[in-house]
């Protein structure tokens, strides 16, 4: 069986990698030249820890290779993963046009039966969308499959992730199909979830929705904390021990970010809305994520007084560590806020840069986090990078103007961090 994967972002080359490490020949494809240029020499276009010596090695083993000819790598491939983007449109939907440029292409150039899996994460009754724009820009008549299959690895964490995944879901509307995708899985030792496309469209929704539910019931519960004197993350273990509850994503602090729940909770809202009806919880999951980043700027305000001229080192710019992602990143709208008050910004991120539309403002990139708290007024933690808790604090705090920390992910100790002096505030934990 010959592979495609169309798309080589995070999803599409992890993908693609994996499959490789499973046996399978792959080819990915992008329109983006740049990419594959990077990935043909064995470098990655973004930055995902262990994927570049898997990379490497299947470039070696002939496993894998990249190519920007569409229309031979359809002609070519038996299976064909769709791994495109599906960003936000202004209503909150999400936006196909990836989706459906990739089908239509398949629709034109296939030579023989096709498998079409979707990867993206795409909203209910997509499965119907692409068959039906497979069969317009078909020029002549060939069977074909198109099925479910969403992707649940994370950023900073995508090999693990995708080699060992708690579940593998396959939407089919066919055996064969099913069939087909089962094999291709059958080396991953977890269980297999066999049903519709549609049930498999709405579970990826269903997830990520839930795990952005989790952190806004513990930011919710942080504020609370804050005012009754309680340490939300003794409150979090207290609860996450329950196997009902779990301990993971209870992590109260400044909101959720990155490229998927902040567009796919909204994605399913305007799917309920299409069709009549409220998600009230939602609705509310993202108007407290929206301005859970302003509980910092707030507690940075009472204490300061004002955030005017004051000097502020902003630690981590990433959705979260271990990736160089910034897109919905809480520390930008921060960033942001910061400079609407006046302040005087410094940034460290090890891997992360800067957006475009901070570029050239009065924002501060600097290349080591003492050098962004040199003469600063407050810290703020925006990423829980483990190389912040090595920082020698004891040390930083000579160079300070003054020793604030406002640590939005609740990474620090907050009682060391009082034992050396410093003013120390985190997100329903303190001192
Ligand atoms: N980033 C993540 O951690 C996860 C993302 N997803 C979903 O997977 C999908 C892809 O996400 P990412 O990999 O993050 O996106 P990405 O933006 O990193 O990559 C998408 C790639 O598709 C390419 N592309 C667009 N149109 C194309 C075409 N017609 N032919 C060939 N290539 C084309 C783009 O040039 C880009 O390289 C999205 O629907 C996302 O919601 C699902 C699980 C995890
Ligand atoms: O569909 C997707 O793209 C992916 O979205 C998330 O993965 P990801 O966005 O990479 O990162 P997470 O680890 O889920 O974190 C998301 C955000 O929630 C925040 N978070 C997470 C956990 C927590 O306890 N508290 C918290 O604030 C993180 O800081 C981050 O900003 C899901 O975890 C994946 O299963 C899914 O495949």
């Amino acid at each position: 069986m010959s592979i495609l994967v169309v798309g080589t972002g995070y999803v599409g080359t992890t993908t693609a990698l994996v499959l490789a490490e499973l046996g399978w020949r792959v080819t990915g494809l992008d329109t983006d030249d740049s990419k594959i240029k990077l990935l043909q020499q064995g470098s990655l276009p973004f930055y995902e820890d262990g994927l570049e010596a898997l990379l490497k090695k299947h470039l070696q083993s002939g496993n894998i290779r990249f190519t920007t000819k569409t229309v031979k790598a359809i002609e070519q491939s038996d299976l064909i993963f769709i791994c495109v983007g599906t960003p936000s449109q202004q209503d909150g939907s999400a936006d196909l046009r990836y989706v459906k440029q990739v089908a239509m292409d398949i629709g034109r150039h296939m030579n023989g039966y096709k498998l079409i899996v979707n990867k993206s994460t795409v909203p209910v009754g997509t499965q119907e969308k692409v068959t039906r724009w497979v069969l317009e820009a078909q020029t002549r008549t060939h069977p074909f499959d198109v099925a479910s299959n969403p992707e649940f690895l994370r950023e900073g964490k995508a090999l693990p992730d995708a080699m060992y995944p708690d579940r593998v879901v396959i939407g089919a509307s066919s055996d064969h199909a099913a069939k087909l995708l089962k094999a291709l899985y059958q080396s991953l030792k977890c269980p297999v979830v066999i049903t519709t496309p549609k049930t498999a469209e709405l579970i990826k929704y269903a997830a990520n929705a839930f795990l952005a539910t989790k952190v806004s019931y513990i930011n919710e519960l942080a504020k609370l904390c804050d005012k009754l004197g309680i340490n939300v993350k003794e409150v979090a273990q207290g609860i996450g021990l329950d196997p009902r509850i779990g301990s993971s994503f209870l992590q109260a602090g400044i909101g959720y970010g990155g490229s998927c729940f902040p567009k796919d909770v909204s994605a399913l809202l305007q799917t309920a809305n299409e069709h009549d009806t409220e998600l009230r919880l939602l609705e509310q999951v993202i108007s407290i994520n929206r301005a859970q980043h302003q509980h910092l700027l707030h507690k940075a305000r009472q204490r300061l007084g004002t955030l005017v001229h004051k000097k502020i080192a902003v630690l981590g710019l990433a959705f979260k560590p271990d990736t160089d992602d910034i897109r919905e990143a809480p520390a930008v709208n921060i960033i942001k806020s910061l400079l609407d008050e006046k302040a005087i910004v410094s940034v460290h991120d090890p891997v992360a840069k800067l957006p475009p539309e901070l570029v050239h403002v009065s924002v501060t990139p600097c290349n080591t986090p003492e050098q962004a708290l040199y003469g600063a007024d407050a810290v703020f933690i925006c990423t829980e990078w483990k190389s912040y808790q090595h920082i020698d604090w004891e040390r930083i705090k000579r160079y300070m103007n003054d020793p604030n920390i406002f640590d939005g992910r609740n990474m620090l100790d907050a009682r060391l961090m009082a034992a050396i002096g410093f003013h120390y505030q985190g997100i329903g934990y303190q001192c």
